[in-house]
């Protein structure tokens, strides 16, 4: 039997497709009461770590439990977890009344459940109208109103938010909030922090499959951190004696500037002077919410250098355990917000998954 904690426990979870590392030893606590954001760009693992927990694909390694199980140990499955993988996988021609209907036969739930849950996503309008024609958002609704059908005490969700107006973020907001507020759990990923921002209490943001940083939304939102941005007359030169002074948090830019982190410019300004090398301009660049997390996802360091958060809660980021990398300074990695790079290591590839859980 689990144990009714509503409890999410995923420790030291590692997926391989052959030479592909979808998820590398992830491990985070979501606690009932409280909505957490499962952040991480294009690929970065999070479809892949919510169908292990949805028992939908076997680990290599680690476990996923929620209520103290994994999810086939879970007894009547619908009545713990509700889940929404994919807005899809609805008949065409069947109302949005009876496709909750044939839903609430299968987990034996009445007929009347599904009126509930028509009028909780606010589809109660639309019930009779075919599926087939709904818009992205209305299906959106209706796969929440399927997986809310068994009164779950945890809702797991990828992506809800896609196709949305925002009009319906808003009310998806004000919903998965109540949910939580009444001391059920929330787990939501995004490939966009901003979706979820005022939305969740804790993230766990991934990157490559690893964890980057886990612990509350207002923690991290503290530790803006301030870069300086440097025009030299040779990179190369101040990047070797920044290094040599121990600063490695180096990027370059792509209109030819370093960004430096972890140093001021009066300190930036003496290390380039001691190495003779001429600066032209400097200007320090206070990071937000968004391009932290962006820093974060898809930064300059690689992943096998980056991984200090294998382990569990407390949150907190920063370079990475025993010591800042030595190759910070690459070939230029700098991108704008808003413009995500490829993840050479792990391009996405065509999967003919879906289905809801
Ligand atoms: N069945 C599979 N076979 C091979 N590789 C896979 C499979 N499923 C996922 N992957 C790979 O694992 C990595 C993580 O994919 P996943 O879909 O979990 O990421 P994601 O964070 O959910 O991305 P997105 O936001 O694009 O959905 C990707 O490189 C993906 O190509």
């Amino acid at each position: 039997m689990h144990d009714g904690s509503g409890r999410i426990v995923v420790q030291g979870l590692t997926k391989q497709f052959g030479q592909v590392t979808a998820v590398q030893n992830l491990s985070f606590t979501v606690e009932p009461g409280s909505v957490t954001g499962f952040l991480g760009p294009n690929g970065a693992g999070k479809t892949t770590t919510l169908r292990m927990l949805l028992g939908l694909v076997k680990p290599t390694s680690g476990t996923a439990t929620i209520n103290g199980q994994p999810f086939h140990r879970l007894g009547n499955p619908a009545r713990v977890v509700g889940a929404v993988l994919e807005a899809q996988g609805f008949h065409p021609n069947r109302s949005a009344r009876n496709h909750l209907r044939v839903y609430a036969a299968a987990m034996g739930v009445p007929d009347e459940r599904a009126e509930q849950v028509l009028q909780l996503v606010g589809l109660d309008a639309a019930a009779d109208r075919k599926a087939g024609g709904f818009s992205m958002g209305m299906k959106q609704r209706l796969a929440l109103a399927t997986a809310l059908l068994g009164d779950p005490q945890v809702l797991v969700l990828d992506e809800p938010a896609n196709g949305l107006d925002p009009e319906g973020i808003a009310w998806l907001r004000s919903f998965l909030q109540s949910f939580a507020r009444s001391g059920r759990t929330v787990l939501v990923s995004s490939h966009l922090l901003a979706e979820i921002e005022q939305t969740v209490d804790q993230v766990v943001i991934i990157s490559r499959g690893q964890t980057m940083y886990y612990g509350q939304l207002d923690d991290l939102r503290r530790q803006q951190q301030t870069r300086v941005l440097v025009r030299p007359a040779d990179p190369h030169a101040l990047v070797k004696a920044l290094q040599e002074d121990g600063i490695t948090e180096v990027e370059s830019t792509p209109d030819g500037q370093l960004a430096v982190s972890g140093a001021d410019s009066m300190r930036i300004a003496d290390i380039a002077l001691a190495a003779g090398v001429a600066v032209y301009g400097m200007q320090e660049e206070q990071l937000d919410l968004e391009q932290l997390f962006f820093r974060l996802t898809s930064g300059q360091f690689t992943a096998a250098q980056h991984n200090p958060y294998g382990q569990p809660p407390g949150g907190g980021w920063g370079p990475p355990a025993g010591g800042a990398p030595q190759q910070a300074y690459q070939a230029p990695t700098y991108q704008q917000p808003g413009y995500p790079q490829q993840n050479p290591q792990h391009p996405q590839q065509g999967t003919g998954w879906g289905g809801n859980a």
